[in-house]
């Protein structure tokens, strides 16, 4: 009797790692049911969907499921897979102008603990089910599996056959490379090759609003505007599969000369290795962790952590309070912290969406939390909203491809697309400073590469810009509201190449997400889909909006924790002295008494600061209650790309300003800006 010819179907993950809301493990799960169809029908629940509408009836003929999760070369340095790194055929996974490891040790970690959970979820499937791991191009590592099978009988005298190679879409240049590559590769071998919409995003490609990306308007407002209400637009989640095929029964070792370890550990390992022979990665001062902080992001990767991860937010309430404390910095829950899990695909938008929906109507979890069974509320609103901000970027990068990373961005679209609208004023194209090549007369690269040098070990003596990159590069995070300062910092005061800035954080971020990361540095840098262009945060007038009583600057930057920053008023009250707090946001201010009591007189970063921003208080009060928790006490005001919930790009600007060093004090209801004077080191 003659066996039936196995037929495998090769899966290449790559943001796709997680089993549930998966479009391809749902259509191979729905063909096994679909054999036993009949005899026991697949039970949904309300919230998922039992079709597929892009479920393809012809792979009902696939015998084997061959998930394969590749570690792509070009991002991930894979020289620690080989027993000799000076082995590995690839040149090192480095950024292009930096010269920065393109994934860093926080996102290598998050990524292994995806890709293991998944792989124990497979394996814990019983049915033969499992995960296989490769290091190398995704185009090597396809060839290399699609090669062996048609060269080998599979070892049991029996030819086996890859029938089908699957992945899930990406908008990255380098991802859509990758794509072709592998349906060539596909095509070659006689593979039916299928390119799959990973459904990982709020709107589903199949609902947008329009017929083809490149009418995606070129303004978020109005792309949010033709989907309101947003609540009604995720479609449902997929069901979670109970049964996949088996893997198959011969599977090719990883390509000489690499090696894939098989435990976590062993994995993170490898990964770490190369990056672990320089953990200062070149800086003469690396921030060092400071006492009794935490990690606002201490989660662990994966599909697990990341459902664990929603439950807590809704069951704490975080997700009705998060229009409220969005703007916060310090803690964990301020903001979800779901952007990493986002960017891995360990969870999709709309899973996100659909626990919300049930504490809206008062199911599941959440019972006893304010508004629960209430509707949405402008905490959930204002998480839809934000979703969608993800979604948009990644619609633009599809809309603009390699205009994302390039120098001068879409200006010259947002220019002509804004023009007539009254609010874009056209400006000039900057001279940026690089660290490889001159701008012209008096720029000089070294120098700008020791100001980069200084901003990314936070020291540039603006507490919250040094705070915030100290974080980061402790932990892999920092705030949203800090990232803008950052950026901002980096491009408007600094002047240097946004694009630098980009390839840190890509370096850096636990949650780097190729759309998100580029499109907001883009849009920071004044090159980007920000109808204002030219606008620029002033860092010590953030600070006093958000870290209005110092914790999260002393929090990161330990040196200053020292600074009494209250002064006594009568009858044992104390109250903040905005005078001290200016010494804290900028310590150049401080006096010599205070320096010396805090030992940092003679600090490189203390009386030498890339840039003196000149600052003064207006008549009116800022907040300086006593209020003493981690929250924003103004929070909500002065929202620009930063505002939750409908604020932002509406209304008046309050926290941008155009740099002017001639700028006239403005008394108003708060701080005001007096000038900024620009002295670089
Ligand atoms: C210079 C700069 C670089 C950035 N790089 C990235 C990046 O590489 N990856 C990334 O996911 N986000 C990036 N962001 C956007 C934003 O800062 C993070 O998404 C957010 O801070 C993540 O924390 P959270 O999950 O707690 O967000 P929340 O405030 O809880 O927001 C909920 C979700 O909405 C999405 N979201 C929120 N704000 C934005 C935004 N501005 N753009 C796109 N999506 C958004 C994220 O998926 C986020 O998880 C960047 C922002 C700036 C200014």
């Amino acid at each position: 009797m003659t066996k039936e010819r196995p037929r495998i179907l090769l899966y290449i993950l790559r943001r796709d790692v997680r089993l549930s809301d998966n479009p391809i493990f749902h259509s191979v799960s729905q063909q096994i049911n679909q054999r036993r169809t009949s005899t026991s029908p697949q039970t949904t629940n309300a919230r998922q969907r039992d079709d597929s509408p892009i479920s393809d009836s012809s792979s009902t003929a696939f015998t084997h499921l061959l998930p394969v999760y590749v570690f792509p070369a070009n991002q991930i340095e894979v020289s620690g897979f080989v027993s000799s790194p000076d082995q590995s055929p690839y040149p090192q996974a480095r950024s292009q102008i930096a010269g920065v490891w393109r994934t860093g040790p926080h996102r290598l970690k998050f990524i292994a603990e995806g890709v293991w959970d998944l792989k124990n979820k497979l394996e814990g499937l019983q049915c033969g089910s499992g995960l296989e791991i490769r290091a190398g191009s995704i185009e090597d590592v396809v060839k290399d599996i699609l090669e062996w099978y048609s060269i080998s009988s599979g070892g049991n005298g029996r030819k086996t056959d890859i029938a089908g190679v699957w992945m899930t879409d990406d908008e990255g240049c380098e991802e859509k490379a990758d794509e072709k590559a592998v349906k060539k590769l596909a095509k070659q071998h006689g593979a039916d090759f299928k390119l799959w919409n990973d459904e990982k995003y709020y709107i589903d490609d199949r609902d947008q609003p329009f017929k083809h990306v490149s009418d995606l308007p070129n303004i978020y407002t109005s792309y949010r505007k033709s989907l309101e209400p947003l609540r009604d637009q995720p479609r449902k989640i997929l069901p979670t599969p109970t049964k996949l095929l088996p893997l198959p029964h011969d599977i090719p070792p990883p390509k000489s000369p690499f090696q894939i370890p098989s435990t976590l550990l062993g994995l993170k390992k490898a990964l770490m290795f190369p990056l672990d022979k320089d953990p200062t990665f070149t800086l003469s001062v690396p921030p060092k962790w400071p006492t009794d902080v935490g990690t606002s992001h201490p989660f662990e990767g994966g599909e697990t952590s990341a459902q664990d991860r929603v439950s807590h937010l809704i069951s704490r309430g975080a997700m009705s309070t998060y229009k409220a404390t969005r703007n916060g910095m310090l803690g964990l829950d301020y903001s979800t912290k779901l952007s990493a899990f986002l960017a891995q695909g360990h969870l999709t938008a709309r899973q996100i969406h659909w626990a919300m929906m049930d504490f809206e109507e008062g199911k599941g979890v959440g019972g006893g939390v304010e508004g629960y069974g209430k509707g949405e509320n402008p905490g959930t609103a204002a998480v839809r909203f934000e979703l969608l901000w993800r979604d948009y970027m990644r619609l633009c990068m599809g809309k603009f491809g390699w205009k994302m990373f390039a120098q001068y961005g879409i200006q010259d679209e947002m220019s002509a697309s804004t023009k007539d609208k009254g609010h874009q004023t056209t400006l000039p194209k900057k001279k940026w400073r690089s660290i490889d090549k001159s701008s012209g007369t008096g720029d000089d690269p070294k120098k700008t590469l020791e100001t980069f040098t200084r901003w990314r070990s936070g020291r540039t003596g603006v507490g919250l810009i040094d705070a915030s990159n100290r974080e980061l590069f402790l932990t892999g995070f920092t705030s949203n509201r800090a990232r803008q300062n950052v950026a901002s910092f980096l491009t408007s005061h600094l002047d240097i190449d946004w694009r630098i800035g980009a390839e840190w954080y890509e370096f850096m971020l636990t949650d780097y997400d190729v759309a998100s990361n580029w499109g907001n540095w883009m849009y920071v840098a004044g090159v980007g889909n920000d109808p204002r262009q030219g606008r620029t945060f002033n860092p010590v007038k953030q600070a006093f909006d958000y870290d209005p009583h110092g914790e999260y600057i002393k929090a990161w930057v330990p040196e200053l924790r020292g600074l009494k920053l209250t002064r006594n008023v009568g009858s044992g009250r104390e109250e903040f002295d905005k005078q001290r707090l200016m010494g804290l946001y900028q310590a150049w201010r401080l006096s010599d008494w205070d320096k010396n009591n805090l030992g940092i007189k003679d600090v490189e970063w203390v009386e030498k600061p890339l840039i003196h921003i000149q600052f003064s208080i207006g008549r009116g009060k800022p907040s300086d209650n006593n209020n003493n928790n981690n929250r924003p006490t103004n929070q909500g005001r002065g929202r620009g790309r930063g505002g939750g919930g409908g604020g932002r790009g509406g209304g008046k600007p309050r926290e941008f300003r155009r740099p002017d060093n001639n700028e006239k004090s403005m008394h108003s209801d708060g701080p005001t800006i007096v000038s900024s004077e620009r002295a670089y080191t």
